[in-house]
């Protein structure tokens, strides 16, 4: 017999929910709330009752999300001002920053699964969320189900992170990992993500890595308790990253995946997203579909791997419902989580100051003397080679293909190694620049 040891007697007044937008993820949080309301409120201590949804069009009918037609409004400024508990799933810039500031300034706890507010006006968010006192939760905005911004600003609080690398992006990831596997075109693989829910409602926000941009600065500002915003992030999508590379990269045991990579070094701290090639041995290298995977380094707890689905209708709702839950019990206590941490303030670096390894394809003149030139152009900007290897082009057109992997070695230096390589009249062109990681 099962034994609830909650009581309708127990429970203190409901608190009031706004739910704001109700698409993919808005709709699987309102369906979670009526379904399992029973279990919410005995975890919080108080029924959390949806006092209206916020959406564009009242007279749609979305049965999925169990909401009852009558809560649904187009007055959303109305609808924060009267609310305990704000959740904003509309996504975009505007109206979702004044609504959430105007739920702040009622005194609402928010809770957010915007990665590209955040990123861009993060702390006049968290400004505003300290002077009133309440809430600022955003745990599915970065790698969604998975729990690691908490574990970041509580659970390593008093740690010291160095590194934070990882595939954040659950539709690229789908994408490359589909390439990898059948030799698909990007844009049929990018429609099949878009019709499972992965994509971002504009593409683009994915494929040019933008949306891996934006959390790679919350990432970075959690991570070092410096304010990275998104345009301190460098950014390469996958646009760029073609068939040939995939199944060049395949050759020699690597494959193609967009990583955040947060790096803290003795001058400062960066941030960037582009695509990297990495062992497929390496944990990140395994990495299937739209799963997200994200690799933490700290002093102290050596190297932390965290894994699970970052995009989804119900994963993404299982975050948003961790952090309702928590800022309900906080507004039953009368306190709130902590706020922003950006005391360490370090200095950004730029992506030229980046160390990583690289593999540069060429298509070269088949004829003698060539590889000496190349190694000596390397040789010359400091840049060492890790493996070279000479492909035979199935063309006939008298050129050769010649594969790079360098050592470590610094991104300005990279570039003008590549600008010297094109210089040589015996490069016919320069096909590929990637950089390696985790070998
Ligand atoms: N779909 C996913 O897997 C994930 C999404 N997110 C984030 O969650 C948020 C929501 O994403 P989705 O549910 O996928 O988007 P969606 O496009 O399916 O839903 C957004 C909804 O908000 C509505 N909306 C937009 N502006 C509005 C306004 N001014 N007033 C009323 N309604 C408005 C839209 O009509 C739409 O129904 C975004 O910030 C997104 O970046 C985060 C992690 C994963
Ligand atoms: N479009 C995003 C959704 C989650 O943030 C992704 O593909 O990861
Ligand atoms: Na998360």
């Amino acid at each position: 017999m099962i034994c609830w040891l909650w009581k309708a007697s127990d429970m203190t007044e409901p608190l009031k929910v706004a739910l704001l937008g109700c698409g993919v993820v808005g709709s699987a949080v309102a369906r979670r709330l009526h379904d399992d309301a029973r279990d919410l409120a005995a975890r919080v201590g108080a029924p959390l009752q949806i006092t209206g949804v916020a959406v564009r069009d009242i007279t749609r009918p979305r049965p999925e999300s169990g909401v009852d037609a009558s809560l649904f409004t187009t007055d959303a400024e109305s609808l924060v001002e009267r609310a305990d508990l704000v959740v904003e799933l509309m996504g975009g810039i505007e109206p979702a920053r004044s609504l959430l500031l105007r739920a702040i300034e009622h005194g609402a706890s928010v809770v957010t699964a915007n990665k590209a507010l955040l990123g861009e006006d993060g702390p006049q968010l968290f400004e505003a969320a300290d002077a009133r006192g309440v809430d600022l939760s955003y745990e599915a905005a970065v790698a969604g189900a998975i729990p690691l911004l908490r574990p970041l600003r509580e659970s390593l609080a008093g740690d010291s992170v160095r590194r934070v690398m990882g595939i954040v992006n659950g539709t690229t990831n789908f994408i490359l990992d589909k390439m990898d596997r059948t030799g698909a075109a990007l844009d049929d693989v990018l429609a099949e993500a878009q019709q499972l829910g992965y994509a971002e409602a504009d593409p683009t926000a994915d494929v040019e890595g933008y949306d891996a941009r934006a959390k790679a600065a919350i990432l970075a500002s959690l991570a070092f308790h410096t304010r990275v915003a998104t345009p301190d992030v460098y950014c390469e999508g996958i646009m760029g990253v073609t068939a040939e590379d995939i199944r060049a990269a395949r050759k020699i045991g690597l494959v193609v995946k967009l990583l955040a990579i947060c790096e803290r070094t003795d001058e400062g701290v960066s941030a960037r997203v582009h695509p990297t090639l990495v062992p497929r041995s390496h944990p990140l290298g395994s990495v299937r579909e739209a799963f997200n995977a994200v690799f933490v380094e700290t002093e102290l707890a050596g190297q932390l791997m965290f894994y699970g689905k970052g995009a989804g209708a119900e994963p993404t709702a299982s975050a948003v419902l961790g952090d309702l839950v928590q800022a309900a019990r906080h507004r039953l206590d009368g306190g709130h989580g902590p706020g922003e941490s950006a005391y360490a303030d370090l200095p950004l670096l730029p992506i030229a100051q980046s160390q990583t390894s690289y593999f540069v394809r060429l298509d070269v003149l088949d004829r003698p003397g060539v590889l000496a030139q190349v190694a000596n152009v390397l040789g010359e900007q400091g840049v060492s080679i890790e493996s070279m290897r000479q492909g035979v082009r199935r063309s006939g057109d008298g050129l050769a293909m010649l594969e790079i992997v360098t050592h470590r070695a610094s991104d300005a230096a990279l570039a003008r190694t590549v600008d010297q390589l094109r210089m040589l009249d015996d490069v016919h062109a320069v096909t590929s620049v990637l950089r390696v990681e985790g070998m």
